[in-house]
């Protein structure tokens, strides 16, 4: 036999399963043989992966007649029997419910890596790990968990453009560095998960479904459809009602672009906003030791999606901006105005004010985002691992927080002389701007007060540990250790 084989010495687990050409650094030479226990999509993605790197494989099927013809001819198709006795090493490519099925291999399996490559259909499904369950049938062998998070099309097309990670873990340290290594030798990148109790955190993983984005998308779309009536009313149904004015036509563009900033302001006021009442659930318990509540500790995590969801809302609302003069209903107005005008004998129509407020105003926008912009990126990991602690703190802090008293001066300078122009509604249905600023002024004034420096001394000194009240807990890992100003907005 051309292979490796554990056959003889199952309880070596010492013993390689690398194809010893390419551990030599040589193309040919002595293969290790894997063992395959089913012959679906993964077992055939896999096989054909573990074949390119040079491995040799057994695959174990009920029917390996029928199987056979679905894998390259290389590939010894077998019995069960047969193939778990041909290798020390053998992925489980069938599902957890079969697993029971394979009592009668019990004695040919003792001593042999069991890799468990399975996924369930909902998270927590199970009350133990689909590896925890293999484990407990089969307790003399040695049970890695790994694989589940690749899926049989990127197991197939290579690591080049799918997910690459690969989490390993089981209670064996030398059969999870031979998992770990026969990742690596498939192009994978290993991530060493320990023992077997992560197998339930691992088998999660492909079951999520943009968790941390849920509550972020939530709120940006409950704030998206309360800023979009508020306008709806104000400025489509009140001139409507007040005096039969129809501006209908506005709620495409118009009351989309004046939902889109507000939303894009608001959320990225909410980013900073948790930073800043954590410093001050932080002065006013006078500890860092002590658990942020629940709702405040969530809203720390999703401080990356919040950021880049402004982000997002700020650069379609540039979009739409752009697109106002294409209109035809702008253009309308403006023909109507040049001929007012020269009803008027108005022949050179100029104000300076005006002038100077729009090219502020727009100056501002462009400059947030680029700065939110300039967030967004340092965001990718690969960008983010670029920069060291100080350079990223310095942009997603500091640049963060100029970014939003640029915006909120953008979104001033936009609004203010027409607050005063309007009449209606003035005092209980404020301006659209008006409600845009609440928060990003609070926010400001609230970082205002933490630089005091009367403020601003008391939190460094309890954040470096120098000053805890009598409430610090032992709660080391919570996110109480982690500083508002550690955790990236984006
Ligand atoms: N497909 C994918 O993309 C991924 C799959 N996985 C996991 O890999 C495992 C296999 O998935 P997949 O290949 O898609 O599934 P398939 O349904 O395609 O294949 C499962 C194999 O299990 C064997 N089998 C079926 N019924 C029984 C039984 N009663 N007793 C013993 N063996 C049986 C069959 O092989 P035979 O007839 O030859 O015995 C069958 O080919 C699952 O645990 C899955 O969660 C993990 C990551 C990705
Ligand atoms: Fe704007």
């Amino acid at each position: 036999m051309e292979s490796i084989s554990m056959m003889g010495s199952p309880l070596n687990t010492k013993e390689t399963f690398l194809p010893n050409g390419m551990k030599n650094g040589l193309k040919e030479g002595a293969k290790a043989t894997v063992g395959i226990i089913g012959s679906g999509d993964f077992s055939k993605c896999l096989t054909i992966r573990l074949l390119r790197c040079g491995y040799h494989v057994v695959v174990g099927s009920r029917n390996p007649k029928r199987a056979a013809e679905f894998f390259p001819h290389v590939v010894d198709v077998t019995h069960h029997e047969d193939a778990v006795a041909k290798a020390g090493l053998i992925f489980l490519a069938i599902h957890r419910e079969h697993y029971a099925s394979l009592w009668d291999l019990k004695h040919l399996l003792v001593g042999k890596i069991l890799v468990d490559v399975s996924n369930n259909a909902r998270m927590n499904q199970y009350p133990e790990s689909n590896a925890e369950y293999l484990a407990s049938l089969f307790p003399e062998s040695i049970v890695v968990k790994g694989f589940n998070v690749i899926s049989a099309w990127a197991m197939q097309s290579g690591p080049k453009d799918a997910s690459r990670q690969v989490y390993v873990c089981s209670n064996s340290v030398e059969a999870r560095q031979q998992v770990l290594e026969v990742a690596r030798q498939l192009n994978f990148i290993p991530v060493d998960m320990g023992t077997l109790s992560s197998a339930k955190e691992i088998e999660n993983i492909p079951l999520h479904l943009f968790t941390p984005w849920k509550g972020p998308v939530l709120v940006a779309v409950s704030l998206s459809i309360l800023f979009f009536v508020y306008s709806f009313i104000r400025d489509i149904i009140h001139p409507y009602v007040k005096n039969q004015q129809s501006d209908f036509y506005k709620i495409p563009v118009e009351i989309v672009n004046k939902t889109l900033p507000v939303v894009a302001i608001t959320l990225l006021s909410l980013v900073y906003l948790a930073g800043l009442l954590a410093a001050a659930h932080q002065l006013y318990y006078g500890t860092k030791y002590r658990r942020f509540p629940h709702w405040l500790d969530g809203w720390m995590q999703c401080r990356k999606q919040l950021g880049l969801l402004s982000f997002f809302f700020a650069s379609v609302h540039v979009v739409y901006s752009l697109c106002l003069p294409l209109r035809k209903s702008e253009r309308y107005l403006f023909l109507n105005m040049a001929l007012q005008q020269v009803h008027a004998n108005v022949e050179h129509a100029w104000n300076e004010e005006e002038v100077w407020r729009v090219e502020m105003y727009i100056s501002f926008g462009i400059m947030s985002l680029g700065l939110l912009s300039l967030l967004a990126i340092t965001s990718i990991p690969s960008v983010n691992s670029a920069l060291n602690w100080r350079e990223f703190s310095f942009i997603q802090s500091t640049l963060g927080y100029v970014a939003l008293l640029i915006a909120t001066f953008h979104v001033l300078l936009y609004g203010w002389k027409r607050a005063f122009e309007e009449e209606y509604y003035k005092f209980y249905m404020p301006p659209n701007f008006v409600v845009a600023l609440v928060l990003p002024v609070m926010v400001i004034m609230g970082k205002v007060l933490l630089l005091l420096p009367c403020v601003g001394r008391k939190l460094k000194r309890i954040r470096r540990g120098w000053e805890n009240s009598q409430y610090k807990e032992e709660t080391m890992g919570s996110a109480t250790h982690v500083s508002p100003e550690r955790v990236t907005i984006m």
